[in-house]
């Protein structure tokens, strides 16, 4: 069984300006839609979509945390959530005005209580299972919250994928993750340096390797992904054609189509076509790719 995590989800609110954004003015919208999100809720999404069953687990509060849950039922997407009892989840704000702003709530405090319900959760999963945690966690919690978690899975025989940044991603290296997925400027982050070009991002990748990460994958939006897998070996791929839409999400839908690839498959190569063509379905649509848009891009990569 898959199971995602996040702790941090959101309603996204994804805003349209055919003009420029104004900072410091009133700005009017050609238009706006919500859009259920969060790393883990996403990923949980696209592999539902690719057909492949699986559980998003989390945390959840206020209004906006039951108005997230219900839309993930109306979808047919599995969730046991945890539900705290203070704050709300968060709502981002993303604003399309010829480029992309972000703006990303801080998210609800989870207390010590909410980790520990968590914690049992996770306790339940067995040999083979497949557990993703994706995105950020609020402010509350160390840096170190996902390697607790993974500490106390070592020896289980799970399989663990982290999609985070800095130093949530960095320390859970020892604790040797399937899969981690930087972009290619959460990478140079983490090595002190901008990365140029496919031989930076290898070397870079390598030290990730080196530290315990078996395979890395870095994306680079418009420019496509660089997989160094875990015999040594590079792929690099592009994009297929389109026209970008929305790029919110697209880094996680690569998550979710790398792992349904590779579980169909056993080839990293073909992980890393699925991934692409899950990432970039969603980058030309408004939500999350569906399994029709995937299906035509797959067959152009
Ligand atoms: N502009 C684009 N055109 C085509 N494909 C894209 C574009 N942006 C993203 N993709 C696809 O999605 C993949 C992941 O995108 P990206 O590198 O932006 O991830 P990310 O930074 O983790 O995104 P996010 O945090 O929004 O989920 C890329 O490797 C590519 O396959
Ligand atoms: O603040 P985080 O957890 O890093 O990222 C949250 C977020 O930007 O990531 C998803 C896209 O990847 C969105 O659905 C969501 O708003």
């Amino acid at each position: 069984m898959i199971y995602t995590v996040t702790f941090n989800p959101a309603i996204d609110y994804v805003v349209r300006l055919d003009t420029p954004l104004e900072v410091g003015e009133v700005n009017r919208a050609k238009g706006e839609d919500c859009v259920l999100g969060g790393k883990g809720i996403n990923v949980s999404g696209v592999l539902a979509e690719l057909g492949c069953r699986n559980t998003a687990l989390g945390f959840v509060a206020g209004e906006t945390g039951a108005w997230l849950e219900r839309g993930l039922a109306a979808q047919g997407i599995t969730t046991n959530f945890i539900h705290l009892e203070q704050g709300m989840t968060r709502i981002n704000v993303k604003i399309k005005a010829g480029q992309e702003t972000e703006l990303n709530g801080a998210g609800p405090d989870i207390p010590e209580s909410a980790m520990e319900q968590l914690e049992a959760q996770l306790d339940k999963l067995a040999e083979g299972d497949i557990l993703i945690l994706a995105g950020s966690i609020p402010s509350s919690l160390p840096q170190t919250t996902y390697e607790r978690l993974l500490a106390r899975l070592e020896g289980h025989g799970v399989h663990t994928v982290v999609d985070a940044t800095r130093d949530l991603l960095v320390n859970v290296l020892q604790y040797h993750p399937f899969l981690i997925k930087p972009n290619h400027h959460e990478l140079g982050e983490i090595v002190g340096r901008t990365l140029t070009t496919d031989a930076d991002i290898t070397a870079a990748a390598r030290t990730l390797q080196e530290k315990g990460a078996r395979n890395v994958l870095v994306s680079m939006a418009g420019d496509g992904a660089l997989l160094l897998d875990e015999k040594g070996e590079v792929h690099r791929i592009g994009t297929p054609k389109g026209k970008v839409v929305n790029s919110v999400g697209a880094g996680d839908s690569m998550v979710a189509g790398f792992v349904a690839g590779y579980l169909r498959s056993d080839s990293y190569l073909e992980a890393l076509r699925l991934g692409t063509a899950c990432g970039s379905a969603t980058a030309f649509s408004l939500g999350l790719a569906k399994k029709e848009k995937i299906d035509e891009l797959l067959n152009q990569i």
